[in-house]
């Protein structure tokens, strides 16, 4: 088994806690730890040159040193020539194994994943993945030819073999699935005609592709010919780089499932998971020569490597995923491979380059690349099953239990099957009298087994919904995300329109777009996806409505059925004991709606926030057009020589004062602290994807939010859209360009930061301690800052306004007051929002100060015109209204409607309590419908009527 070394201090030796223990006590807990967290083994495999590269001409530049290094020349140094002399690009790098043109297939099985097998069978996730440029090998790798098998073949070979030595004590089951991710789509390989395949997320977190097929088999030749099959379906085109190039991921899957065969309850089942994934080559568009259907699979593929580089950057990066935003939502692949990359799993990558001159940039991509993912941390832990309905203290009347229900399982199945066959409704408990003590057990065994079965109908159709639910919000959050990079794209091509406009002849001449369309411009790539991909999730969302409508329809079949037996049940109780086994019964069933309830409950909340975040961005969108709007027409009216009135001048006055001090930046800032505290709900902790607060993710702004996982945007960075010569990757970086380019510091979450805390050389990290965002200090005198630079805004706002309402009291005595005084009376209409936060009391900017300052400070920041700045609900303490969920159409989790006549039936289950899921939630950012926006208007009348109402001039 090769060594993992991994440069730096070990896990174990960096804690204090650690250092401060008995030598021995601390040998023991680094061991323990070392299990518990493992880096992942990345190898790099040179292939021979091919006949192509001889002919070109190409030399060797990659060289294998020893077992671990490897060393790139730089084929364009030369150090006759000064000018290129002191800029060699050679390097060397070191992994845990390095294979040159001399390994043989099983040489790289042995070194790498040969000690992977043995976990899969005890319970742990393996992931092997092959990464490289097109046509480096890496199909040879994991398929090989019959000549010469690859990792696939031997890896199953190993297992079945392993599994056959355990096999008097074990039962297995092996089952294997086969899939390509191609353009961002999943096919089945071993179906390909079940279609596209949907990725799935279930409330634990775990992945799964619905429909998937699954082949159970013992055999691995057996497997190497359904794979072989199943290759041949896998989409390959020939390339410049390579004639029979994959153009798509290829992940074969393996599930071992495993069971004492011992009848001990207490033993529990394990489930290890091993992917296998040969990834498409990484390519550069120049290389390949590739043009239309080639570039755009080249694009998705440059696009899902990318996003898996960035993962890997952020699990690298000090602290891991704890530390950092890890994005696996951004490609199939990788949130196909989120456990693999970041979670519990043990990790092999094999890295493959092309010796030759000509892939020098390639080779030193893929290696940088590999480098990186050297750092991941993942935890690994055994995957043990826990049996439903297994409750400690229960455990031995539920054994004996199950031996009855075992006994009549086989009768009722019969007597169903005859109900339906006789065309008897289902929902029903055949009451017969009983004379002996015989018959009476029977029927009572009969009521418990049905009992158990409907229970259990009941909490499989609720986990179905809550999953169902996650993947809605997947969806829609896909969705609110591709819909602002479309949203960016149109401002910014207004903005582009603009100068043509004025008639600015120069600009004029500026080829607006390479095809030379009129007045249009190009749509960027990420922008045509986006489109594309909007289309895909609308398709997907009618999908998952119409399947959860009918599992609705199941589960209230369900609990008809289960309403039947409570008026049915108590009949046939008889003694105390069977009482007590149908009361333990429905205390299980309880304990498990709870449960169910939690996870529902988590997910809305969790849900809540990503909304919130959505609205945010899009406001903000909407604020930048306004801003540009307002200048433009500025600008025209200057150009124009119009006479500006002196109040409209005023108010321009006021905007550009408000632009220069970023006064709606500093209140989307002072949103985002106040909004920390909801952001450490367990939900989101418990999450391996949900950031840590402060992590950026977590935050409102955009910049930080959506961007991609990336190095700190550069002074002088622009976030425009680059020309079409652009890599695909930058790409990544065309999501948000005005973000970048508008505000480079007043966006930057950092750089707010550094505004708003003392600048003490605390990291930034440091600022957000993990679950005390809530109690985070604000420095008193940049608080007190943000309170009085408002106030000066606020002072002209509320001089402004005075004057219109003596206007339009002049002029129209009929107009409603109730609108000129903003912070006074809340306007009745607002009583029948189910907006929460519109019903708050509103928070002026200063109260929000007050809040974080003691109270002699307070006192100090008062000021008579303080009730006149724009409200602001502290986000903290908006709590979401019920009544937004009470749809009768809502997943009704926590409802069980299981009361017995009897104060003891009547304890197994709780009322009905209010449904927790948001039914709907587009309605909340996409169409205008009721929005929870986190900011409000800074016209408080405009959240009224929806209008802003300007005074009007007197005559
Ligand atoms: N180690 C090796 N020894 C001998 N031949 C090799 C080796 N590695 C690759 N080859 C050969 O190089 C060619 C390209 O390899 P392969 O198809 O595995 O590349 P790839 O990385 O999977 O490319 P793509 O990403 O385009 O699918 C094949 O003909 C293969 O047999």
């Amino acid at each position: 088994m090769p060594s993992h070394q991994v440069a730096g201090p070990s896990p174990a030796q960096g804690s204090p806690a650690l250092r401060e223990m008995e030598p021995k006590d601390q040998q023991l807990m680094g061991l323990v730890i070392a299990l518990l967290l493992s880096y992942p083994q990345v190898a790099l495999r040179i292939r021979p040159l091919n006949a192509a590269e001889l002919e070109e001409g190409a030399t060797v530049i990659a060289h294998k040193v020893g077992d671990q290094v490897v060393v790139l020349m730089d084929p364009n140094e030369d150090p006759e020539d000064p000018l290129r002399a002191h800029r060699s690009r050679e390097r060397t790098f070191i992994f845990d194994t390095v294979f040159d043109q001399q390994a043989s297939q099983e040489d790289v099985y042995c070194a790498t994943i040969q000690h992977l097998v043995e976990g899969v069978i005890s319970g742990y996730n393996a992931t092997v993945f092959a990464y490289g440029p097109s046509g480096a090998g890496k199909t040879h790798t994991m398929l090989g030819m019959d000549a010469e098998p690859g990792i696939y073949l031997q890896t199953l070979t190993d297992l079945f073999q392993a599994i056959e030595k355990t096999r008097d004590n074990m039962d297995y089951s092996v089952s294997i699935s086969y899939l390509e991710i191609y353009n961002e789509v999943i096919r089945d390989l071993l179906n390909p005609s079940s279609g596209f395949l949907d990725l799935r997320e279930d409330s634990k977190g775990s992945i799964q592709i619905a429909g998937i097929t699954e082949v159970s088999t013992s055999n691995a030749q057996e497997i190497m010919q359904l794979l072989t099959r199943g290759n041949r379906q896998r989409t390959q085109e020939p390339t410049a780089t390579n004639k029979t190039s994959s153009r798509s991921h290829a992940v074969l899957q393996v599930t071992v499932h495993q069971q004492s065969r011992s009848t001990d309850l207490a033993e529990e089942a394990r489930l290890g998971r091993l992917f296998m994934v040969d990834l498409a080559g990484s390519e550069r568009a120049c290389q390949t020569q590739n043009r239309g259907k080639r570039m755009k699979e080249g694009a998705h593929i440059n696009r899902s490597l990318l996003a898996l580089g960035n993962c890997i950057n952020a699990l690298s990066e000090k602290g891991g995923s704890r530390a950092q935003y890890v994005n696996f939502r951004d490609s199939k692949l990788t949130r196909l491979l989120k456990d693999a990359l970041g979670g519990n799993s043990r990790t092999v990558m094999i890295a493959h380059i092309s010796p030759a001159s000509t892939s020098f940039e390639e080779s030193r991509t893929t290696l940088l690349y590999a480098y990186r993912a050297k750092n991941i941390k993942t935890r690994v832990k055994r995957n043990l099953l826990n049996v439903s309905y297994r409750i400690a203290q229960y455990t031995d009347v539920i054994s004996d239990l199950r031996r009855e229900i075992e006994h009549l399982k086989s009768k009722i199945e019969k007597q169903e099957k005859k109900k339906s066959e006789s065309g008897v409704p289902d929902v029903q408990v055949t009451i017969t009298p009983h004379d002996t003590e015989e018959d009476s057990r029977l029927q009572m065994n009969k009521i418990r087994a049905q009992l158990i079965g409907a229970f259990k109908e009941q909490m499989e159709m609720r986990h179905s919904l809550v999953e169902l639910e996650n993947t809605n919000i997947e969806l829609h959050m896909d969705m609110s995300r591709h819909l602002l990079t479309i949203a960016d794209w149109e401002r910014e091509k207004t903005h582009h329109h603009v100068p043509r406009d004025k008639g600015d002849p120069e600009k004029d001449e500026e080829p607006a777009d390479a095809d030379g369309a009129e007045g249009e411009s190009v749509e960027p790539h990420e922008v045509v996806l986006a489109r594309e991909e909007v289309g895909l999730l609308l398709a997907e969302q009618r999908k998952t409505s119409a399947l959860k409508a009918g599992l609705e329809q199941r589960l209230a079949h369900a609990k008809q059925k289960a309403s039947q037996m409570e008026k049915l049940l108590p009949e046939q109780v008889t003694s105390e004991d069977q009482r007590e086994v149908l009361r333990l019964l429905c205390r299980a069933h309880e304990l498990e709606v709870e449960n169910t309830e939690l996870q529902a409950n988590s997910l809305y909340w969790k849900n809540l926030l990503c909304q919130k975040d959505f609205v945010i961005q899009r406001y903000h969108q909407h604020r930048l057009l306004c801003e540009q709007v307002i200048q433009e027409q500025r600008q025209l009216m200057q150009d124009s020589g119009i006479q500006v009135p002196e109040s409209l001048d005023k108010q321009y006055r006021l905007y550009s004062q408000e632009q220069s001090e970023g006064t709606l930046d500093r209140l989307l800032l002072l949103h985002s602290v106040m909004s920390g505290p909801l952001r450490v709900s367990p939900a989101c902790q418990s999450s391996p994807t949900t950031p840590a607060p402060g992590s950026g993710h977590s935050q409102p702004l955009p910049s930080v939010a959506l961007r991609p996982v990336c190095a700190e945007p550069q002074a002088g960075d622009s976030g425009r859209f680059q020309d079409e010569a652009s890599p695909p990757w930058a790409l990544m970086d065309m999501a948000w360009p005005e973000i970048v380019e508008e505000k480079p510091s007043s966006l930057n979450m950092k750089s707010l930061l550094s505004k708003v805390y003392p600048p003490a050389g605390l990291e930034l990290g440091t600022l957000w301690p993990a679950g005390e965002a809530g109690s985070l200090a604000l420095s008193t005198q940049v608080l007190k800052e943000m309170a009085l630079g408002t106030k000066s805004i606020a002072l002209i706002a509320a001089s402004r306004r005075s004057k219109a309402q003596d206007w339009e009291g002049n002029k129209e005595a009929t107009l409603d007051s109730r609108d000129l005084k903003p912070n006074t009376t809340p306007d009745p209409t607002l009583a029948d929002r189910s907006w929460p936060h519109e019903k708050l009391q509103p928070h002026s900017v200063e109260h929000l100060v007050d809040s974080q300052l003691p109270p002699a400070h307070l006192q100090q920041s008062k000021s008579p015109g303080k009730s006149f700045l724009p409200a602001v609900p502290v986000a903290s303490k908006i709590k979401p209204s019920l009544s937004f969920h009470t749809d009768e159409n809502t997943l009704h989790v926590p409802e069980v409607s299981f009361t017995f006549p009897s104060a003891m039936w009547q304890s197994s289950t709780g009322p009905s309590r209010p449904p927790l899921l948001p039914r709907d939630i587009r309605g909340s950012t996409e169409s205008g419908g009721p929005h929870h926006s986190p900011l409000p208007p800074s016209n408080p009348r405009k959240l009224r009527d929806g209008s802003a109402k300007r005074p009007r001039r007197p005559k």
